[in-house]
């Protein structure tokens, strides 16, 4: 099947000196190749218009995307702005620190950051907090026989998100359906009209938001509890000018949010991938066995290696972030290019993540790259999470919840005797934008 491009449109045109990539149709621009057909689209892209080019993202217009490699030390510059993303998504990203720049970043990042490094998870229990739920959540695979995969890890990652929040577990039903209509916000039309996504969408933040209000209230009245609620309303209430309570709801809402997609279609990929590849699955029970239980602290993790790669190999194949945006600030040099002060930008981690410049058989997926490297993780090596003043914050939990389920599938299924299999074809589906993830219907059998 050719690409999803307006074959009305094939006239070369160029902004500011850089070619625009034709095939953008009205209104809503590349996006159908964005969110279908992305790697194909950027290779194209390359081949026919160079390393730099303008990608048309409909309403949130023009975007000039670099696949040259300097593109990914952008995300460190001092005059690259994030503020663009809140005006993408201002009802569900503005007000959080992925959007902010500077002091204002900083003071709100510095005041959550510390729950989520290996020490603040590991203080506030959170790897026995998630055992048990991963453990259930795949034994009922087990006596299933076979799921619709992207859906389950869906369900279990807000199970753990939410359980991660201190939400009790009799209220799940209610936040599960409001956090649902808030997801339509990413895609909900500007009209307010009420039944409309829209209305629907800020009706259910408004609730969603009204709810941590009280969260942070309860760890205020009980601050000698632990958790990760209690954790962050105290380094915020301690923080040099003091933050007020919208900046951590706005924050918190933005954990629900953040951690939900992305850490679903990982797992998602890496049943997949452990269903098409015998041997992985062979590799990863030997380990499984060895170590007899799934892991609940940091330092746990390095007798995983084989659970380890398998969580690294999986997002360097198919991450889950697929391109960020930002604001030059100032004029910049770009590879080859002046880029001029206002320009918008895109920084395809996708292609780097793919790069036959940064890995050997870029294609190929291979856990070796990772049990048998020397040297440590160097910040390309985890691009996927981004890098720099906004680099995911959470990267040692999704570590952490990655090996937990990988050893969990592995002793569980060993122990029924079954392995996971392929149901369905993998490649029709597939999405790449906003968040990347395999396709909704694929379904793996365990037998
Ligand atoms: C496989 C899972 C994940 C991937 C691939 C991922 C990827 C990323 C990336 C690429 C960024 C950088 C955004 C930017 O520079 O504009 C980011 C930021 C962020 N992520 Fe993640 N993420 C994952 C899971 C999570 C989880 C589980 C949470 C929390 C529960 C989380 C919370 C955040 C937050 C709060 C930021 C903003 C940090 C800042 O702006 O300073 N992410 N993530």
């Amino acid at each position: 099947m050719d690409m999803l491009l307006n074959p009305l449109n094939r006239r070369h045109r160029l902004r500011y000196d850089i070619p625009v990539m034709p095939g953008a149709f009205p209104l809503v621009g590349h996006l159908p190749a964005i969110v279908c057909d992305l790697p194909r689209l950027l290779r194209r892209a390359e081949r026919t218009l160079g390393s730099h080019f303008w990608l048309d993202f409909g309403p949130a217009g023009h975007l000039m995307t670099c696949v040259d490699p300097d593109a990914f030390a952008l995300l460190r510059h001092k005059d690259v702005s994030s503020a663009l993303i809140e005006e993408i998504a201002p009802e569900l990203l503005g007000g959080t620190l992925v959007a902010q720049d500077g002091g204002a970043h900083r003071q709100a990042r510095d005041a959550i950051k510390a729950a989520f490094l290996p020490k603040g998870l590991t203080q506030a229990g959170i790897g026995d907090l998630f055992a048990p739920v991963i453990r259930a959540r795949v034994q009922a695979w087990r006596d299933r026989g076979d799921v619709t995969i992207l859906r389950e890890t869906g369900d279990l990652m807000l199970k753990l998100i939410f359980s991660l929040m201190g939400i009790p577990a009799q209220d799940l039903p209610g936040w599960h359906r409001k956090y649902r209509q808030l997801l339509q916000l990413i895609v909900a039309p500007p009209v307010d009209l009420p039944g409309l996504p829209l209305r629907r969408g800020r009706a259910a933040r408004d609730w969603i938001d009204a709810q941590l209000r009280q969260f942070v209230r309860d760890a205020r009245a009980h601050a000698a509890r632990t958790g990760l609620i209690n954790d962050m309303v105290s380094a915020f209430d301690r923080s040099d000018d003091a933050l007020c309570d919208d900046v951590l709801v706005a924050n918190i809402r933005l954990l629900l949010l953040a951690g939900h997609d992305t850490t679903a279609s990982t797992m998602a990929w890496m049943v997949i991938e452990l269903a098409r590849q015998p041997v992985l699955w062979d590799a990863l029970v030997e380990e499984a066995q060895r170590v007899g239980a799934v892991p609940t602290r940091h330092v746990d993790l390095a007798q995983c290696p084989v659970a380890e790669a398998l969580f690294r190999e999986t997002l360097r194949v198919h991450p889950a972030t697929t391109l960020l945006p930002r604001r030059a600030l100032q004029e910049l040099q770009l590879g080859q290019r002046r880029i001029p002060a206002g320009t918008h930008l895109c920084i395809p981690l996708l292609h780097f993540s793919t790069s036959a410049l940064l890995h050997e058989a870029p294609d190929q997926f291979r856990l070796a790259r990772w049990l048998q490297r020397t040297e440590p993780i160097r910040p390309v090596d985890m691009l996927q999470f981004g890098t720099g003043p906004h680099g995911c914050i959470c990267y040692h939990l999704v570590w952490l919840e990655l090996v937990q389920f990988s050893i969990a599938l592995a002793l569980t299924m060993h122990k029924a005797g079954v392995r996971p299999r392929l149901l369905s074809g993998v490649e029709k589906g597939r999405r790449y934008y906003p968040t990347a993830h395999p396709s909704m219907t694929i379904r793996i059998g365990f037998s």
